[in-house]
């Protein structure tokens, strides 16, 4: 590659802007490689690697540099500190980069960036963790807390909350989830297409295609470049979207003819559902806050190609007298922490905040309040998030039915995030009068 810019310079730099400028990682990661088109497949492939693993293991890295290092991660330089992570995560978990090459570049990266004072000691750290990989002193498990969120770069506040909602087993089954591989899950549109057709469509493309395991209308998908340069996405062939919220709109008992509102839709892919779950018949109003957002479920409307389903621009907290006793379905997917998808997402678990999340399950209560009597005598509403913990899913749920006493529970499922799910909660209410 040009030698003036190197892979790992590039890491750096994507590093700084996720840890310093708290951009999104996968959104840096993809300006840089699309700036950079010239770099090859396998120097591609070390850029997207070393960048996601290094911030998916920050916290253990930190704590492994903190065993080693007489000053503290918390005290050094941005660019020093992440340029020792990125090597340390080379040394532990690619066997294909020589422990030589990944501290010898380190050592070259730092003076390049104006820290040649620093040589040695750059040099000192990672030749000692490399020299004692496999004998680092993790915490022990007798401090549960402290060892699963350094083994698994969980912060603190969502492991204690994992651990007292699921207990120690489950809370290291889904932390243990988060780093198996998570092929793209996608939604055959069978007014179009049926799941045969399309899997051989789209190895024709050159993607790997697999059967999901857990549901008949979904495939697993990888090997692609990106979806927008295959033909079958541009052709409306499949939505994206996950098992456990195909079960959304599975679960809500639509018939045909019926009026479904979606109070917060986008990108679309519940409300996409029940629009082909109509057969051409009823109405799908698909809303959400902005503009922008509205822009996104038009964009797939069009590209699935239905009739039967608008996109409205529409606060879900202001009510909406219209809507009154509108909907024999009402879709409430609301705004919620994301602990479900961080498999997919690195860097959220690093910026959501216990803070945000108790604003959040204000937030959903507010939604649901206002939202609520827009559903018929009769009628259903489904709430879910895609997060996982107590208070906003079952604790919700359950101040939803008190102060509701129009409205039934049926069920609620909590599905935990896994290789072959992300961690989703929904729970199904009849309007009983
Ligand atoms: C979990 S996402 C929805 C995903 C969508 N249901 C799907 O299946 O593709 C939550 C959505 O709520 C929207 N939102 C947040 N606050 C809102 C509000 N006050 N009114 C309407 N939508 C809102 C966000 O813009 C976001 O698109």
């Amino acid at each position: 590659m040009n030698k003036e810019i190197n892979e790992r310079e590039l890491v750096l730099g994507i590093l700084l802007e996720v840890t310093k400028e708290g951009q999104k990682s996968h959104i840096v990661i993809r300006s840089v490689l699309e700036k950079y088109q010239y770099l090859d497949k396998r120097e591609r492939a070390f850029i997207t690697r070393v960048s996601e693993g290094t911030i998916e293991r920050m916290l253990e890295l930190d704590y492994i540099i903190d065993q080693f290092s007489k000053v503290k991660t918390n005290k050094m330089k941005p660019v020093i500190l992440n340029i020792l992570r990125s090597a340390v995560y080379q040394l532990k978990y690619m066997d294909n980069v020589p422990a030589s090459a990944a501290c010898n570049e380190a050592v070259k990266l730092a003076v390049k960036k104006g820290f040649g004072s620093l040589r040695g000691f750059v040099n000192g750290v990672l030749r000692n963790i490399s020299r004692n990989l496999d004998g680092i002193p993790y915490p022990s498990k007798e401090e549960p807390l402290r060892y699963l969120s350094v083994v698994y770069s969980m912060p603190d506040w969502i492991v204690r909350q994992w651990l007292s909602d699921y207990g120690y087993e489950t809370t290291e089954a889904i932390l243990k989830s988060m780093y198996e591989e998570h092929p793209t899950t996608v939604r055959v549109n069978s007014g179009q297409t049926d799941r045969e057709a399309l899997k051989e469509k789209l190895k024709r493309e050159g993607v790997e295609v697999k059967e999901h395991p857990l549901s008949e209308e979904a495939l697993l998908i990888s090997g692609y470049d990106y979806l927008g340069s295959l033909e079958s996405f541009r052709d409306g062939d499949y939505q994206i979207q996950d098992v456990s919220s195909i079960e959304v709109a599975k679960c809500a008992g639509i018939k045909p003819g019926d009026y479904v509102i979606d109070v917060c839709a986008a990108p679309g892919g519940k409300a996409l559902h029940a629009a082909q779950l109509l057969a051409g018949t009823g109405h799908v109003e698909a809303r959400d806050l902005t503009e922008q957002k509205v822009e996104l479920i038009r964009d797939n409307i069009a590209r699935m190609g239905f009739a039967n389903i608008e996109a409205v621009q529409m606060d879900a907290t202001c009510f909406d007298t219209d809507s009154v006793e509108r909907a024999d379905v009402l879709l409430a997917d609301l705004p919620c922490s994301g602990l479900g998808v961080l498999a997919k997402k690195t860097d959220l678990k690093y910026n959501i905040t216990e803070r945000q999340q108790e604003e959040l399950v204000e937030l959903q209560r507010q939604i649901l309040g206002v939202v609520k009597s827009y559903v018929k005598p009769g009628g259903t509403l489904v709430y879910s998030t895609c997060t996982v913990n107590k208070k906003e899913n079952e604790e919700n749920a359950a101040w939803f039915a008190e102060a509701s006493p129009d409205f039934a529970l049926e069920f609620e499922k909590q599905t935990l995030p896994s290789r072959e799910s992300d961690g989703f909660y929904l729970a199904k209410f009849k309007r009983i009068r």
